[in-house]
């Protein structure tokens, strides 16, 4: 079995202009002590505009963080305004791109076919996709979750060769547990990531799906952070409230490496 390394992703969402940004990774570098990256990755998807005056600081201090963008275009460039592309992304050293989040499903009716090219235009510009899966809250009253997240999945990766979907980042965020308070059971995370992996590994090997890293998203905070890295598919955590808090976010990060606290 591969021992894969969590991942804590910090998923600002529309929050924070590029002085609040500097401040924010400020805290963080501050506040998490270098030892803690053998053990656990740190990332951060800001808004677009923040993304420059991250890419400075972070290059400029050589912090352990790694960051990343929200969104991508499917397309490389050309008459599609108020888009960012894969090159532009790449260009700013961008290491993750959330895809398929579900906000952009629901306030951007992005569809899973939009969702496959744009994980396809993150992979061609050697950014990493964090591709984003989850069910509503009657789908998984009805019981249909793990056919609707590991759908989900398959459709996003639709036509892609091993070699690029080992690139990939996988997170189950379930749609009824953003931004509510009302986190997933470790069970209820670790059933569906499990599925997920398993599906992975149905149509690209044993191999790939192990070192596939499976992230779980939605309400997690430092208390509850601990519980949901332990189950075995569970790699790390997509984090947006608690990730624009300093303080609140190193604990976090402190407790998927396994801590103690900083
Ligand atoms: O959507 C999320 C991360 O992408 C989860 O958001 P919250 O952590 O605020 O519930």
């Amino acid at each position: 079995m591969v021992a894969r390394k969590p991942l804590i992703a910090g998923n600002w969402k529309m929050n924070l202009n590029h002085l609040e940004a500097i401040a924010l990774v400020q805290k963080i570098a501050f506040s998490l002590p270098e030892k803690y990256y053998a053990k656990v990755d740190v990332t951060v998807l800001p808004p677009f505009t923040d993304i420059r005056s991250v890419q400075t600081l972070v290059d400029g201090d050589k912090l352990l963080l790694s960051y990343g963008a929200q969104d991508l275009s499917a397309n490389d460039s050309g008459a599609y305004t108020g888009d960012v592309s894969g090159p532009m992304l790449a260009k700013l050293g961008c290491t993750y791109v959330a895809v398929g989040h579900s906000e952009r499903r629901q306030y951007h009716a992005e569809t899973d076919e939009v969702v496959n090219k744009k994980v396809r235009a993150a992979i061609k510009h050697g950014i990493k996709p964090i591709l984003c899966v989850g069910e509503q809250l009657e789908v998984r009253e009805a019981g249909g979750h793990i056919e609707h997240t590991t759908g989900q999945l398959i459709a996003a990766l639709k036509g892609l060769k091993a070699d690029q979907v080992k690139e990939v980042v996988v997170a189950y965020e379930p749609v009824w547990a953003i931004g509510t308070g009302r986190v997933a059971t470790p069970a209820d995370a670790e059933e569906v990531c499990a599925a997920l992996r398993a599906a992975l590994s149905d149509k690209y090997g044993a191999e790939l799906a192990e070192a596939t890293r499976v992230l779980y998203g939605g309400s997690v905070k430092s208390g509850n952070i601990a519980e949901l890295v332990a189950c075995d598919n569970v790699d790390g955590a997509l984090v947006g409230g608690a990730s624009l808090d300093g303080e609140e976010f190193t604990k976090l990060c402190a407790l998927a490496a396994g801590g103690p606290l900083p």
